[in-house]
């Protein structure tokens, strides 16, 4: 199957991820405030890109399924998301309202630009590839945590590894995302499948990129001339 092969062909990255110090500092319970904080600056911006795309998706979609798909990722990040943002903020000791004025930084930039790119094609087979590996590679982030047995109750961050761990009950966001993947795939030519993969390999290294961002805080080398500018407009 084509999600299995993306999978595969993903591996050295999602390597790279699970042994991203940000990952193993989850897993110690031990994240340098700054990097705490520049990660929800970073994601909230992110996140609000995410639920312009998945509106555009929807405009893209034919059936109800996959528009109550789109619909429902959509409500995950106004009601869910904010969750593991709230456990990152009070562990950061900083509050959550503060955060959310960031100007998005090269990397996060880079990335929301990618899944823009991605529906620029208007194939969703590439928005659904692109989008991928947000819901997969957290899970894959968090069951890994549970496994190596991180998860323990005086781990500061319990609520956020389990937040993303996988349920045994329930098909996992990521499943239900390769299942639309593999559905599209069936009717998609080699090229357009090339097509995709690179756009879903390209996704999971800016997810990684995203982890190394936040850990060193690395931003605009003139981000003071951009935060200037700003202000010469304020009336
Ligand atoms: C950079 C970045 N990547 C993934 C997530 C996690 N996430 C965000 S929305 C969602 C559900 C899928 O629509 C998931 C799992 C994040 N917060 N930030």
């Amino acid at each position: 199957m084509f999600s299995d092969q993306l999978k595969q062909q993903a591996q050295p990255i999602l390597s790279g991820i699970l042994e991203h110090p940000f990952i193993q500092g989850i897993a110690n319970g031990n994240v340098a405030p700054a990097a705490l904080q520049f990660y929800v600056q970073q994601d909230f911006q992110y996140l609000n890109e995410f639920i312009k795309i998945y509106g555009n998706a929807i405009a893209k979609s034919n059936d109800r399924e996959l528009m109550g798909f789109f619909n429902d990722q959509i409500s995950f990040i106004l009601n869910s998301e904010i969750h593991p943002h709230h456990i990152f903020c009070n562990i950061a000791r900083i509050n959550y309202e503060d955060q959310q004025h960031a100007t998005p930084a090269p990397k996060a930039y880079l990335y929301e630009s990618h899944m823009h790119r991605a529906g620029e094609t208007g194939s969703l087979l590439n928005i659904l590839a692109a989008f991928q590996p947000c819901p997969w590679t957290y899970t894959e982030i968090a069951d890994h945590l549970v496994a190596q047995g991180a998860a323990t109750k005086d781990n500061p961050f319990y609520d956020w590894i389990m937040f993303y761990a996988s349920d045994d009950n329930d098909k996992s966001m990521s499943d239900t995302v390769f299942a639309f993947v593999d559905r599209f795939a069936k009717q998609a030519s080699n090229e357009e499948l090339a097509t995709a993969s690179q756009y879903f390999l390209k996704s999971c290294e800016l997810e990684w990129q995203f982890w190394e961002h936040a850990f060193y805080q690395q931003d605009w080398q003139f981000k003071a001339t951009l935060d200037h500018a700003k202000e010469d407009f304020k009336s």
